[in-house]
């Protein structure tokens, strides 16, 4: 089917509360919506990429610039685009993924739609709903960190994460293992913050019966993170690291992970994302949903994702309510620390128009 243009809007939704993380602290959400518009009807993409190269090295305006000069032009090119042709047209344009990521939501979301078939069933739920984690920023004090996680165990998740960096690991955990025990599933993330030498530091974590510690050393280092691996007990996660299918299995492979953080937009899409779980299934290896505070677009297809098999451990796929006050779709909710697998056609929700006019700071159409 020939794509007739794509819509670019820039959207800026402030937080509840300011979220840091050991590449910085955020109190707003600025992102790259897609609209695909085919001669079947429309569908939408999120592009999960940052305001700046912090977490990895996409980013905005980058993306914007990508998407509007080379990814699109070349999809308005072809004579057939289909959402398993996306990734194929675009190969020839290295990296990008969160920008190729969006584009090919777009483009599944819009066919799905006219097919009358949701993204849970396009890409192999077993569930109608998943267990969700959220994600805790590191804070100003443990006594205001021990306050934020009382009340998101009282809202019901079945997992907390703890963001971690030096200065900000052992005693934040030990004091929420003293406050709220043994049982709650506890787990942290280090966005990259440590290196090898840091090993003995990290090994203090292992009394606290952690679910594993998410990517403790730079993206790139695969073989210190398998290294690390053997002087912790803590399992490893990669997040950062895993770029692709083939990423994942040479990180198995080589003892640098023993459990997987699946992002749609880090690895170029909904479609690479399945391939990721297949591969670390075939290995024995446990997956979650990681998160870039999506709105409900980009939370809807990782929900839908999270209902995958191998999706074993509870993911950041946390209620629209834990960054935002006002989502662009409607909100998803927790209940029984639960999120229900959207079912209806494509993504299964929409943007409210006066809501997302309300957040959009650019838009652009290029096309016909
Ligand atoms: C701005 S933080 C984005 C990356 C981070 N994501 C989260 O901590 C979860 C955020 C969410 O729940 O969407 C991660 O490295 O896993
Ligand atoms: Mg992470």
């Amino acid at each position: 089917m020939k794509l007739s243009g794509v819509e670019l809007r820039r959207v800026r939704m402030p937080l509840v509360a300011p979220f840091r993380t050991s590449f910085g602290t955020q109190s707003e959400r600025e992102l790259l919506l897609v609209r695909a518009v085919t001669p079947a009807g429309e569908g939408w993409g999120e592009c999960v990429a940052m305001e700046a190269p912090l977490y990895s090295s996409e980013y905005n305006d980058a993306a914007e610039h990508v998407l509007r000069n080379h990814l699109i032009p070349a999809l308005l090119a072809a004579e057939d685009v289909t959402a398993h042709k996306v990734t194929p047209l675009l190969a020839k344009f290295k990296g990008q993924r969160m920008a190729k990521g969006a584009l090919e939501m777009a483009v599944l979301d819009a066919e799905l739609r006219a097919h009358d078939r949701s993204f849970a069933a396009e890409l192999g739920s077993t569930r109608d709903s998943v267990a969700c984690g959220v994600s805790v920023g590191i804070m100003d004090s443990i006594p205001h960190l021990l306050d934020v996680v009382g009340g998101y165990l009282d809202e019901g998740y079945v997992r907390i994460k703890l963001k971690i960096e030096p200065g900000w690991d052992v005693e934040p955990v030990r004091r929420v293992r003293e406050r709220f025990g043994d049982d709650v599933l506890l787990q942290v993330d280090a966005n990259t913050a440590y290196t090898l030498d840091d090993a003995p530091l990290l090994a203090r974590l292992d009394p606290f019966g952690l679910l594993l510690i998410e990517q403790p050393l730079e993206e790139e280092d695969v073989l210190g993170h398998a290294e690390l691996a053997k002087r912790i007990r803590t399992p490893i996660c990669l997040d950062e690291s895993i770029v692709s299918a083939k990423a994942a299995a040479d990180a198995i492979k080589l003892g640098a992970c023993q459990i997987v953080n699946i992002k749609p937009g880090r690895v170029g899409g909904y479609l690479e994302a399945r391939r990721v779980h297949d591969v670390c299934a075939a290995h024995g290896v446990a997956v979650w949903c990681g998160g870039m505070i999506e709105t409900g677009l980009g939370r809807a297809a990782n929900v839908a994702l999270a209902s995958l098999p191998g999706f074993t451990l509870p993911g950041d796929t946390s209620a629209s309510g834990r960054f935002y006050r006002t989502d662009i779709t409607e909100p998803f909710v927790l209940n029984a620390g639960h999120l229900p697998v959207p079912a209806g056609p494509g993504l299964g929700v929409t943007p409210i128009p006066g809501l997302l006019d309300e957040v959009t700071t650019e838009k652009a159409w290029i096309g016909s």
